[in-house]
């Protein structure tokens, strides 16, 4: 079974003047362990769309199944809790609390899960090893580089064992050396833990170690390509 499925999904936004079509009929498998970049220019609905398969915001018209759940079936706060559960999200600007260490960030989506706390403190050091920053658990975000604290948002993410890990533009205020550490990084963990990836980016780097690229235009799937590295 797929991971997630779209079928006939659109998501018109209507604003005051003409209504916009951002999202315009996309049909879409994602199987479990793809490393999987969406593409296209500035406005062509990746961003729309990412937030639809996360259930950010929900579609116009068509359906959403995230294995066997309609996400139109769920109401506000059940939708809530299965973003927690099953979801992790990795953001442009990182969006690491500030008040709370590298620690603490990294535990907290597990706090929200109710893990136990014994589980949370394993998977806090496993990861933040695994991703390099082991020796920084007590450092405050802003002591840590971009390239660092994002490091930490893909630890966050993977601490709560997410279904899939959904990441707008992860690269987008990195230079080049943190862009490639952390491609390598994320492609590492898609192969160890089989989590699923799914970008939205303008990145060449990106999609040069995507092993899927959906190429979308005017909120529709032009190419869907597959790639073997
Ligand atoms: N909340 C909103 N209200 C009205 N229009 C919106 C809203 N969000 C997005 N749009 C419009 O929907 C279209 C798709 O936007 P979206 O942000 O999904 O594109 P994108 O491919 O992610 O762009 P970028 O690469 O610039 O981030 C654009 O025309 C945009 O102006």
């Amino acid at each position: 079974m797929s991971i997630i499925e779209t079928k006939g999904v659109y998501k018109t936004y209507n604003t005051t003047k003409v209504p916009v079509n951002a999202v315009n009929g996309v049909d879409l498998k994602i199987e479990e362990g793809e490393f999987t970049a969406i593409v296209g220019p500035s406005g062509s609905g990746k961003t729309t769309l990412l937030n639809m398969l996360s259930g950010l915001d929900l579609p116009t018209r068509g359906d959403i199944f995230i294995e066997n759940t309609n996400l139109k079936g769920l109401s506000s706060s059940q939708l809530i809790d299965f973003r927690l559960n099953n979801i992790g999200f990795v953001f442009q600007a990182y969006n690491l609390i500030p008040v709370l260490t590298v620690k603490e960030n990294t535990e907290f989506i597990m706090f929200l899960q109710k893990v136990p706390k014994r589980e949370r403190q394993k998977r806090v050091k496993e990861l933040l090893g695994a991703v390099g920053i082991g020796d920084k658990m007590d450092y405050k975000p802003s002591q840590l580089s971009g390239g660092q604290q994002q490091r930490v948002a893909v630890a966050r993410a993977l601490a709560s064992r997410p279904k899939y890990i959904i990441a707008d533009e992860p690269t987008a205020n990195l230079d080049s050396v943190s862009t490639s550490e952390l491609l390598e990084l994320m492609a590492q963990m898609n192969k160890k833990y089989n989590t699923t990836f799914i970008f939205a980016t303008h990145d060449q780097r990106v999609m040069d170690k995507a092993r899927r690229i959906l190429t979308i235009e005017d909120g529709k799937i032009l190419k869907d390509e597959q790639f073997d590295r």
